[in-house]
């Protein structure tokens, strides 16, 4: 991670801002996003802006740093709301959300995946804990392959709504969860926009299923071979 993590600087939380106009709030995201500092704060809020690559601040080091330390005597980051949503939920014992919302492609599921791992890796760990984090985890990539699909906004634009919960127990211990799918854009499955693609898995079976299971499903390898794989021309 880039910043350091000295005092907070004016600009990392737009509340500190001598301006409060469009201009300067605009103006104190592009400097910090010219920085890789993607993440400022408005007060508990946090605002995020895509980086669309890689960056090193989401090691298990800097999960250690963020670790029930007070919310605003580091760098915003993702971690530092998960962070304070888990000890607010232990101190005060009732329950805690975080929204994520933004247009397609701001990096919703990237911020929902990451504090997942930092849950999975702060949390107290015991069979059950690593049973849940596991499940939540790992159901990712199958959600993603049955919902989620290529638009002119997002190469894997999630075409469905997702609410999460985690339940703990009043040790902090991670006991259950939820995962509830809505609004799931059905649609898609016979018809796409120009430039966008037909839900993942369909592409995944006839690339990766093996022949057997091509066959016992009455399945031609050729993606070019379905209509509705290839009405708009895009296939990868
Ligand atoms: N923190 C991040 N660091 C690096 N890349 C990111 C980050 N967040 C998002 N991205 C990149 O941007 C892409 C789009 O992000 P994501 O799928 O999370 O958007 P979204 O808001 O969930 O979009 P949609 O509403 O279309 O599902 C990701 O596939 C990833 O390549």
């Amino acid at each position: 991670m880039k910043e350091d993590f000295g005092p907070i600087r004016k600009s990392s939380d737009f509340v500190l801002l001598d301006e409060t106009t469009e201009g300067a709030v605009i103006s104190n995201l592009k400097k910090r996003f010219s920085k890789d500092l993607i993440y400022t704060y408005i007060g508990t809020l946090l605002v995020s802006v895509n980086p669309y690559k890689e960056l090193d601040i989401y090691s298990k080091k800097q999960m250690d740093v963020y670790m029930g330390v007070n919310f605003f005597e580091l760098p915003p980051h993702i971690y530092a709301l998960a962070d304070n949503a888990y000890q607010t939920m232990l101190t005060e014992f009732n329950n805690h959300f975080i929204l994520i919302s933004g247009e397609s492609g701001a990096g919703k599921t990237e911020a929902s995946k990451k504090i997942l791992q930092y849950y999975a890796v702060s949390c107290p760990s015991t069979t059950l804990m690593n049973t849940v984090r596991d499940k939540m985890l790992m159901s990712n990539p199958v959600l993603e392959a049955f919902g989620n699909a290529k638009t002119l906004k997002n190469d894997n634009s999630s075409r469905f709504g997702k609410y999460m919960d985690i339940q703990f127990d009043n040790q902090g211990d991670a006991v259950g969860g939820h995962i509830l799918n809505y609004l799931l854009e059905k649609s898609r499955v016979v018809h796409q926009n120009h430039g966008e693609r037909n839900f993942h898995i369909f592409y995944q079976l006839l690339e990766g299923g093996s022949d057997d299971l091509l066959k016992q499903l009455g399945l031609s390898r050729d993606v070019q071979h379905y209509y509705y794989l290839t009405q708009v021309g895009i296939t990868s």
